[in-house]
């Protein structure tokens, strides 16, 4: 399978969008085995962070993901060469769930990760926004700075994450834009030209279209793979075995 074939040509270099990346079968088993005592509640949304959260200085205590995040993911994103140059190859696993009317604002991933993120989607489908970082812009006549937070200057992306979707993110995709999710109950106004990935999507293609371009939101839970840069193994002599 080469991943070029799922490049997203209207996105910024370099994203790429692979439908049913996983089976039915598959996502099931990986949503049952989801611990449910180990959420951490956020305002919006609520997540885990496995095998444990970044610390202060952004170093992950490194110890191996457990079996239901490693197979069979990590086989397939090995056979797509998705982590092939990050030094560690995949370390590091968010949880994040986001019921109707949840999301997450617009952010960046950062520097505390290789510049790739591979997410999985299961559940809900759901519309991931991308837009160009506003550039620190050059004084306007007025003297104001309308760089960060100059609204609707820079350019957007919508993204449809369908379940058992892959989603990869890099190059500049990962580091010239931010990525959000809006708190809404519905995805409205869906079709080939405002999708960037319409042309890649499964079968919610039909689905869409046939409603009018609206996605209803339902759960879903998002893994997101990466490599944290910083790693301590010297931690766990000092400190003993953390809980995982
Ligand atoms: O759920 C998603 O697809 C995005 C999550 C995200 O942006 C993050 O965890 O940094
Ligand atoms: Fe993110």
């Amino acid at each position: 399978m080469d991943i070029e074939e799922y490049r997203i040509h209207d996105a910024p270099p370099t994203m790429y969008y692979i439908p049913d990346f996983i089976s039915e079968d598959e996502e099931q088993h990986i949503l049952s085995s989801i611990p449910s005592n180990r959420w951490i509640n956020l305002s919006h949304r609520r997540l885990q962070a496995i095998p444990a959260r970044l610390s202060a200085t952004n170093t992950l205590l490194a110890s191996p993901l457990p079996k239901h995040l490693f197979d069979p993911i990590l086989p397939r994103f090995k056979d797509l060469n998705i982590f092939q140059a990050a030094p560690h190859g995949v370390n590091h696993c968010l949880i994040n769930e986001y019921l109707p009317g949840q999301g997450i604002m617009p952010h960046e991933d950062g520097a505390a990760y290789w510049p790739v993120v591979a997410t999985v989607s299961l559940g809900g489908a759901i519309v991931l926004d991308v837009s160009e970082k506003s550039r620190r812009s050059e004084p306007s006549a007025n003297g104001r700075d309308e760089g960060q937070g100059g609204a609707g200057k820079g350019k957007q992306w919508k993204i449809l994450q369908e379940p058992r979707s892959l989603l990869v993110t890099s190059g500049d995709a990962y580091t010239e834009t931010l990525h959000g999710i809006a708190d809404v109950h519905a995805d409205y106004d869906l079709n080939e030209k405002t999708v960037a990935n319409w042309t890649l999507l499964g079968s919610m293609k039909g689905v869409i279209a046939g409603n009018g371009g609206t996605n209803e939101r339902t759960t879903r839970v998002s893994l997101t793979y990466r490599d944290v840069k910083k790693v301590s193994t010297v931690g766990s002599k000092i400190f003993g075995r953390t809980k995982t």
